[in-house]
């Protein structure tokens, strides 16, 4: 039996002040696994991610398309409706709070009506546990992301979206993250935006790849990789490549 996708992308067009920015985009995010967004700079990955969760900013709508999380349309649907039905996102700015300690900004995202998994944060993240005192803006970055990344994985999410989680560590943390990211993917879908490749390679399974505002390529993740000519077409020999994600 084939198991539905856990969202699904369709025709979507995006405009953000007056301008197109994302054009028929169309993929699906399997229910298993992780799947990654990836392009150059500036093609549309968060602003597909954004419009997914409702988050366009001012001056930004869908004026096409669909999108559908878990056979239900949540296409014009405000973000915190989306989120309650299990979607978590982590954003390229980790969006911790610096003033708050570890487990302030934990307690912030615990969602009512859901059950709290601190046993598989902790467990993921013991470091969270050692320093759930701390304020987070005296965190490393690395050590922000894990924040931001335990907050999704809190509520009992069907999907988790994670955008860039491995940009500005240094090649070490690189491993760290994409070893949780891995470890996280055992139970629950990720939609993830990385421009490691080395992360792609390791953790995704497929692979969605926007150009200017519109999917190029959908398909197995590795396979992609494999082909050095068709990976550099279409995401340029500036992707940050092979650093620290054995
Ligand atoms: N608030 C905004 N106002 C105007 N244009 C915007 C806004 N947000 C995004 N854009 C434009 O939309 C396009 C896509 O941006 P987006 O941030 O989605 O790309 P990206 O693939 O995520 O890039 P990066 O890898 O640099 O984060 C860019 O041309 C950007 O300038």
């Amino acid at each position: 039996m084939t198991v539905p996708p856990i969202l699904r992308v369709e025709g979507l067009d995006v405009d953000i002040a007056g301008s197109r920015i994302l054009t028929g985009v169309t993929f699906e995010v399997p229910a298993t696994g992780v799947t990654a967004l990836l392009g150059r700079n500036g093609v549309g990955k968060t602003t597909t991610i954004r419009a997914v969760l409702g988050l366009l900013p001012d001056g930004g709508r869908v004026t096409a398309g669909r999108v559908t999380f878990a056979g239900d349309d949540i296409t014009h649907e405000p973000t915190h409706r989306t989120v309650r039905r299990g979607i978590g996102y982590a954003p390229e700015d980790r969006g911790v709070f610096a003033g708050l300690t570890v487990a302030e900004n934990l307690a912030l995202a615990e969602r009512p009506g859901h059950e709290h998994r601190y046993d598989l944060v902790h467990d993921l993240f013991p470091e969270l546990a050692a320093r759930r005192d701390q304020r987070a803006g005296t965190l490393s970055g690395g050590q922000q992301q894990m924040v931001a990344l335990a907050r999704t994985l809190l509520n009992d999410n069907t999907l988790v979206v994670v955008d860039e989680p491995t940009k500005g560590l240094a090649p070490r943390v690189v491993t760290e993250a994409a070893e949780v990211l891995e470890r996280a993917a055992e139970r629950v879908p990720l939609l993830l935006v990385e421009q490691n490749l080395a992360v792609v390679r390791r953790l995704a399974r497929s692979a969605v790849v926007l150009d200017a505002g519109r999917v190029v390529h959908t398909g197995d993740a590795r396979g992609l990789l494999a082909d050095t000519a068709r990976t550099t077409a279409l995401l340029g020999v500036g992707s940050r490549t092979d650093h620290g994600a054995a």
